[in-house]
């Protein structure tokens, strides 16, 4: 079987990441918005990016062709069949209210619209999948704290917490009551931490916040006690290869920690982040570490183990065993 399809579980997946140029001028067009761009070619020329702030940039400005229920379970959907395509079996998929509420659209249009596609998922697509509703880091405490009580009433279609936007300055401890109002409620906690910001900004996720997986955690590498800690408590790290390489976090791929990761322990994930923007979904992310790192196909195997190993599929060992038992079985042979 090609590698595209080996089974795995997407971890690290920006819904509205997902938002690919052409569906984007469809949805314009329905809303009635003006995007300040000619058509579909001249918005992926404007996909050049310096680092993450130029990237959210641009991603937050395309989200105003998202305004109804239907727009969100459409994007949805088309992520889904993607990734279905891609081998992705099951998916943990982030959104942002805040990105949506502050442009008028209530979180219950958000959060219905992805429910429409997501409870269609396993037998439409053949993909699980969860939602995890992040907080905006570089807006307010008090906002992320009125964005967990806004969804109170969808709680139930949300397993988890998540933080993610711009990371320099805007440490995990600006968001410790939140998180922990979080817990209480039963939500699962993940954050992004260590993409641009330094070892620091990972401690205080894990210590201050108490997550259980940490997004990206690419800057791990700086700080051996760091590595230690989180090889001990086996915290996975979802890390996003062709996002790293499009957001200057690494200058090349063949550049990229993963396999020096692998070797400290490190118990690694590949994901693709926010795939319309960054050239490729999860396949192409596993495709292109191997092509570029020489990942050795029971390397390969391992990540996709992984995957699942640190999803949230506890809630479903049954599901999860399944899974595993197909990557396993899997035959590589290309
Ligand atoms: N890579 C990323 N880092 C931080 N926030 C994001 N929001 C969407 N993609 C992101
Ligand atoms: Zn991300």
């Amino acid at each position: 079987m090609p590698l595209a399809s080996l089974p795995k579980a997407e971890l690290h997946l920006h819904i509205e990441g997902t938002l690919e140029p052409e569906l984007a001028f469809e949805l314009a067009a329905r809303n009635g918005v003006d995007l300040p761009y000619a058509d579909t070619e001249e918005l992926r020329k404007a996909y050049l990016f310096e680092d993450l702030q130029s990237f959210l940039d641009l991603y937050y400005g395309l989200m105003a062709v998202l305004r109804t229920e239907d727009d969100f379970e459409q994007l949805a959907d088309a992520y889904l069949a993607r990734a279905a395509a891609q081998g992705v079996r099951h998916a943990e998929i982030f959104f942002d209210p805040q990105a949506h509420t502050a442009r008028g659209v209530p979180i219950g249009t958000v959060v219905q619209g992805l429910d429409a596609a997501l409870s269609k998922s396993v037998e439409r697509h053949g993909v699980s999948t969860r939602l995890i509703m992040c907080f905006l880091r570089d807006q307010s405490a008090e906002s992320a704290m009125q964005t967990l009580e806004s969804a109170k009433p969808y709680l139930d279609r949300i397993v988890g917490v998540g933080l993610d936007s711009a990371e320099v300055g805007n440490p995990a401890s600006k968001f410790r009551e939140v998180y922990e109002a979080a817990g209480a409620l039963g939500l699962r906690k993940v954050a992004h931490a260590g993409e641009e910001g330094d070892p620091s900004y990972i401690w205080e996720a894990l210590d201050l916040l108490g997550v259980e997986r940490v997004d990206h955690g690419l800057r791990c590498m700086e700080d051996p006690a760091l590595v230690e800690r989180l090889v001990r408590d086996r915290v996975p790290l979802t890390l996003c290869p062709l996002s790293n390489v499009r957001l200057r976090a690494v200058d090349v791929l063949e550049e990229h920690p993963l396999p020096r990761m692998m070797d400290a322990g490190l118990l690694c994930t590949v994901n693709s982040d926010d795939p319309a923007y960054f050239g490729g979904y999860a396949g192409d992310n596993f495709h292109a570490v191997r092509e570029a790192l020489a990942i050795e196909p029971e390397r390969l195997r391992q990540l996709a183990r992984n995957s699942f190993l640190a999803s949230f599929l506890d809630d479903d060992e049954e599901l999860r065993s399944r899974y595993l038992a197909e990557v396993d079985a899997f035959a590589f042979d290309d």
